[in-house]
């Protein structure tokens, strides 16, 4: 039997950073984003750390898991997040409600909670066997770097609001003062992207719609397309547009739209992974998901039906090691690898840059929203965005360390908040009196 580490301390760490007042279709970013640290620690005196996005459900099921957890041998890192899906931990949070409609896209659910498990248990073993994380996903580590591409969003005018949202600052490369000030025109968001391309690099761009009509952000998409010419390019309405609305703006449109995320959802009595696949029929266009494929049985449906091309496996729900599979079926199965993302701090950065590694055979640029915020480190040395790429540190594990004064720091503001939770509505009641989300109306058109 092996000498395996045993778990001796496990610590749910919420904490909080500071946003954009993007737009979205469920409304404006808060100027405050928030996530969980799971930090388990092992008797080899090994800490490992996974990030997920911040619900008080899902800090309430880790805070249950942890008695489970102490006494645990690492090694058992299989069965542990075996027997922690199986446990649902819904089933034990009878409090715990389904997600708000207005993120009805997001998963939630206890799969967050196992997933940071997940991670924080392959960052201790990564420790234990001195290997990177990349290594022991999947097909083992396939490649050094990851590209990831620019994350676009129309921003608001975050002076409208009454929240303390950032300034940015004129000091330091322009990318960090203008990810804060307006954008809703075509040419500011061509800017954004010139900026955020001449920062990090980015080959590769994608515009988050379902913001303004369909019409603005596909000339917002050309525009980007006339700039960037080697750039794969993609808009992301998050299932607003219909059907057919989607088939005309997007029909003929392959020379500029690389591929399509989401175009359109359930409708008429018909369900989403219905929709894309005639959207794809109808306009040769392939289509990426993080709406409709989100588990092991929504993706057999959405390929059952020649629904997507690129499921966006994201680590943060489907785990890293089951993102890590879909990874190798994509290889497999002439699909393509793809990854969601939601704002993160470095912790999710790492997580997602070894998952790419770990994918064998041609990947489409993850998504990340770290552009956003990057400058607010919760690690002491960051990975880093360069050439459009992150290069993989060379050290076991996740190859990060924890800065801890920034981490009580970002617990702290995250005790300040006076509502813990995402909602979108509320800076968005700023922009317009009492907008409520409507998943298939535009945010802008009310
Ligand atoms: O950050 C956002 O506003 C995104 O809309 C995010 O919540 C989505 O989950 C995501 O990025 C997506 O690709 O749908
Ligand atoms: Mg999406």
């Amino acid at each position: 039997m092996s000498d395996s580490p045993v778990i001796t301390d496990v610590k749910v760490i919420p904490v909080t950073g500071y946003d954009s007042m993007l737009l979205n279709i469920a409304g404006a970013h808060s100027c405050f984003f928030s996530r969980v640290l799971l930090v388990i620690t092992d008797s080899a005196g090994h800490s490992g750390v996974g990030e997920i996005p911040a619900t008080q459900v899902v800090q309430k099921i880790l805070q249950n898991a942890a008695p489970y957890l102490i006494g645990q041998k690492i090694t058992r890192l299989n069965a542990l997040v075996a027997e922690l899906h199986q446990r649902d931990l819904r089933d034990e949070h009878p409090d715990m409600q389904p997600f708000p409609q207005a993120r009805a896209w997001d998963l939630e659910r206890h799969y967050n909670a196992v997933a940071a498990v997940e991670a924080a248990l392959l960052d201790l073993m990564g420790q234990f066997l001195n290997e990177p994380v990349a290594e022991l996903l999947g097909a083992g580590k396939q490649r050094d770097e990851v590209p990831v591409l620019g994350y676009l969003f129309y921003i608001a005018d975050r002076q409208r609001a009454d929240m303390p949202y950032q300034p940015g600052r004129q000091d330091q490369h322009p990318w960090y003062h203008l990810r804060h000030q307006q954008a809703m025109g075509i040419d500011e968001v061509v800017r954004l992207a010139e900026a955020a391309q001449d920062r990090y690099g980015f080959k590769d761009f994608k515009l988050k719609g379902g913001v303004q009509r369909g019409e603005t952000e596909i000339e917002t998409a050309i525009a980007l397309k006339k700039r960037f010419p080697e750039a794969r390019v993609t808009v992301d309405p998050n299932a607003s547009w219909s059907l057919d609305q989607a088939i005309t703006l997007c029909r003929g449109m392959g020379d500029v739209l690389s591929y399509v995320e989401d175009p359109c959802g359930a409708e008429n009595g018909y369900s989403g992974r219905e929709t894309l696949a005639e959207f794809k029929r109808a306009t040769g266009l392939p289509v990426a998901t993080n709406m409709i494929a989100n588990d092991w049985r929504q993706l057999n449906h959405a390929l059952q039906l020649n629904a997507i091309d690129i499921p966006l496996a994201d680590p943060h729900f489907w785990t890293m090691r089951s993102a890590a599979t879909i990874g190798q079926l994509c290889h497999e199965w002439r699909l393509t690898m793809g990854c969601h993302s939601n704002n993160h701090f470095d912790i999710s950065l790492a997580m997602l840059a070894h998952l790419g590694a770990s994918a064998p055979g041609d990947i489409t640029s993850f998504d990340t929203h770290w552009i956003w915020q990057d400058g607010q480190y919760l690690t002491k040395e960051p990975l880093q965005i360069r050439e459009g790429k992150i290069s993989l540190p060379d050290k076991p594990g996740f190859g990060i360390e924890l800065d801890w004064e920034k981490v009580e720091a970002a617990n702290r503001l995250y005790n300040s908040l006076p509502v813990k939770d995402r909602d979108d509505t509320v800076p968005m009641q700023y922009l317009i009196d009492g907008w409520q989300f409507n998943p298939k109306q535009a945010t802008l058109l009310r």
